[in-house]
């Protein structure tokens, strides 16, 4: 689909590229010619990706363990990365998130959604942006959101908002960095399955939401890892401050979290119960 080379020279860094869609755009990105970091807080699981990752390519991979959370971690891993030389892309991918009803959520658990998908997000963002500015080195941030963005999201109330937020950061750096050399773009995907997203979002035992879907399937990983490598690519030098939708149209008929509405107290509190560590 794309010519070879297209993301030759370009050093990109996929927060949460040890797993799921993070881990297919890597794919992409190596195949494509690019060199790879994945980060993320499983130091194993980032390992094992990497490792399979230089079995199928030539590409070099390397890994860092860095908890978004935490702003001096982001900074430390930039100095590390910086050290060696400028990315030139940052896949701010990384995010968390889980059904439940609002009444329901404690400070902590909303803290526990916002710190990684908000906070972590505008720190990695800030880092790379202020070294690129320091450096007068061009760059490219891309961010995974979601169509909550567009149609809000019922049951995931602090993933919706902290999308929104990075929504609003991809627009307005857009015009503030824009001169300085760097584009800020988004993605938002339908459900994708990903290990994380149908534990959290329990998307297997609900297939009327999936059904609902325009094109009657989820999205496959090659086609947002195909959309992630065109945005970051120079080919897409002219978009800035967008956030292009990739969901068969699903967004247009409904947030995908009707269904729960329909759910019944007992069935919220099996899912209380039944919390899945992502
Ligand atoms: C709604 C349906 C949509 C249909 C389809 C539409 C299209 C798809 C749109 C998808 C949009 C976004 C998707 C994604 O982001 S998918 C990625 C999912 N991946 C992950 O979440 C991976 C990362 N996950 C984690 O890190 C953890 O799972 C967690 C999020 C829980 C955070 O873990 P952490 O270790 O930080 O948290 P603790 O265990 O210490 O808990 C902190 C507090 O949070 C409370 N908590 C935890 N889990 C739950 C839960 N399931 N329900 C309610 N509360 C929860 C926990 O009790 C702690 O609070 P308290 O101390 O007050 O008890
Ligand atoms: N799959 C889907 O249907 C959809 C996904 N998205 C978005 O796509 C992106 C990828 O999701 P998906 O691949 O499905 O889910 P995953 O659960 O596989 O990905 C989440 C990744 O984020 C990393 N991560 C979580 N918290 C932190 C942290 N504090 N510091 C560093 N890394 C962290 C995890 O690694 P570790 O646990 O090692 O830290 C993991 O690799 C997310 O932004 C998600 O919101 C949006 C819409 C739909």
């Amino acid at each position: 689909m794309f010519e070879t080379g297209l993301l030759r020279g370009k050093r990109i860094l996929v927060t949460g590229g040890g797993s799921g869609l993070g881990a297919a755009m890597g794919r992409r990105f190596l195949a494509l010619g690019a060199e790879l970091v994945i980060c993320g807080r499983k130091r194993d699981r980032l390992e094992a990706t990497a490792s399979e990752m230089r079995q199928e390519t030539s590409g070099k991979v390397t890994t860092i363990a860095c908890d978004i959370r935490d702003g001096a971690a982001v900074d430390s891993m930039m100095d590390g990365l910086w050290r060696e030389a400028p990315l030139d892309i940052l896949v701010n991918n990384a995010a968390a998130t889980f059904i439940a009803q609002s009444e329901h959520l404690s400070f902590r658990a909303a803290d526990a959604i916002l710190a990684p998908t908000l906070h972590g997000a505008m720190y990695c963002t800030l880092a790379a942006g202020r070294r690129w500015i320091e450096g007068n080195h061009n760059g490219v941030v891309l961010s995974i959101l979601s169509t909550s963005t567009i149609t809000g999201r019922a049951f995931t109330v602090p993933s919706a908002m902290a999308k929104s937020a990075v929504l609003a950061m991809t627009k307005s750096l857009a015009v503030e960095w824009g001169p300085k050399g760097i584009r800020t773009v988004a993605i938002a995907p339908g459900p994708f399955p990903t290990a994380g997203a149908s534990g959290q979002l329990r998307l297997e035992g609900r297939d009327d939401t999936l059904m609902r879907n325009p094109l009657g399937r989820t999205g496959e990983h090659s086609e947002l890892a195909d959309l992630a490598s065109f945005l970051v690519s120079d080919r897409a030098g002219y978009i800035n401050g967008e956030m292009v939708v990739i969901d068969g149209g699903a967004h247009l008929r409904s947030s995908g979290a009707e269904d729960l509405l329909q759910w019944t107290e007992t069935q919220w509190a099996d899912q209380r119960a039944a919390r899945s560590k992502g």
